[in-house]
């Protein structure tokens, strides 16, 4: 299995279809988010994954009612991964996990649902500036314990949690990983960063890769490249 999902974090319907066409041969799944989403809503979303394993990344947090709502809503669409942010707290995640528990009932397709934890663009220091209690490896195990206990699939982490994630955790549970960043690769606003190899060992389930391969001169070579290096 390929684990790497490309996220595509562009607004523009002609330049997410061409680079879901040049990559998707190369990776596991495409990753559509806030900004494509936002600009070009359910349907062009469909049109854009096509057949290719679709990541649907909205990170919703909000009162548990409402976040049950948005996952209703988009539960047609069929994504193999929702995420929705653990800091919306047990509540919220439990009614996440009903409402695509009912929707699945009725669509036959069961959403995964992933917990965003502390988020890869932020360190220690950021953490300290939004009042919460650091180091971002404590949070993230903190966060990633109350996911499992309300009933998620799996969270979202830096590849520098993997490895501790993973003995605590068990095998089972999904750790999708961003702030993956090839030798060389600008870091641009990421922080807690790894390469692709290095974050599997780690123990992984999937990665997240954006623009080390859209930005790329060449997305489907750079996709190919990474694809190679894992399968190597
Ligand atoms: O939920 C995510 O996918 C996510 C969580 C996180 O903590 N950090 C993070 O970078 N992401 C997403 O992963 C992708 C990383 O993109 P690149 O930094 O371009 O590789 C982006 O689409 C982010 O929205």
């Amino acid at each position: 299995m390929n684990p790497v999902f490309a996220a595509l974090d562009t607004t523009d319907l002609d330049c997410a279809r061409g680079l879901a066409a040049a990559v998707a041969p190369h990776v596991g799944g495409l990753k559509l988010g806030l900004e494509f989403f936002l600009a070009q809503g359910l349907a062009n979303t469909a049109a854009v994954a096509g057949a290719t394993p679709l990541f649907l990344d909205l990170k919703l947090h909000d009162i548990p009612n409402t976040v049950a709502g948005g996952v209703r809503a988009i539960a047609g669409l069929k994504p193999e991964f929702l995420t929705i942010h653990t800091a919306g707290g047990s509540a919220m995640m439990r009614a996440a996990v009903d409402a695509a528990a009912e929707a699945a009932a009725q669509t036959g397709h069961r959403i995964k649902l992933l917990g965003v934890t502390v988020l890869t663009s932020l360190d220690d220091g950021d953490l300290d500036a939004v009042g919460q209690r650091g180091p971002a490896a404590d949070q993230v195990r903190r966060l990633a314990l109350l996911a499992r206990a309300s009933g998620l699939d799996g969270v979202i982490c830096s590849p520098m949690e993997v490895a501790a994630l993973r003995a605590d955790l068990g095998a089972d549970f999904q750790l999708v990983v961003p702030g993956i960043r090839p030798a060389g690769a600008a870091l641009g606003d990421q922080k807690r960063v790894m390469g692709p190899r290095d974050a599997i060992a780690a123990g992984a389930s999937r990665l997240v890769i954006g623009r080390p391969i859209t930005e790329a001169p060449d997305p489907a070579a750079a996709a190919r490249a990474i694809a190679a290096e894992l399968a190597a």
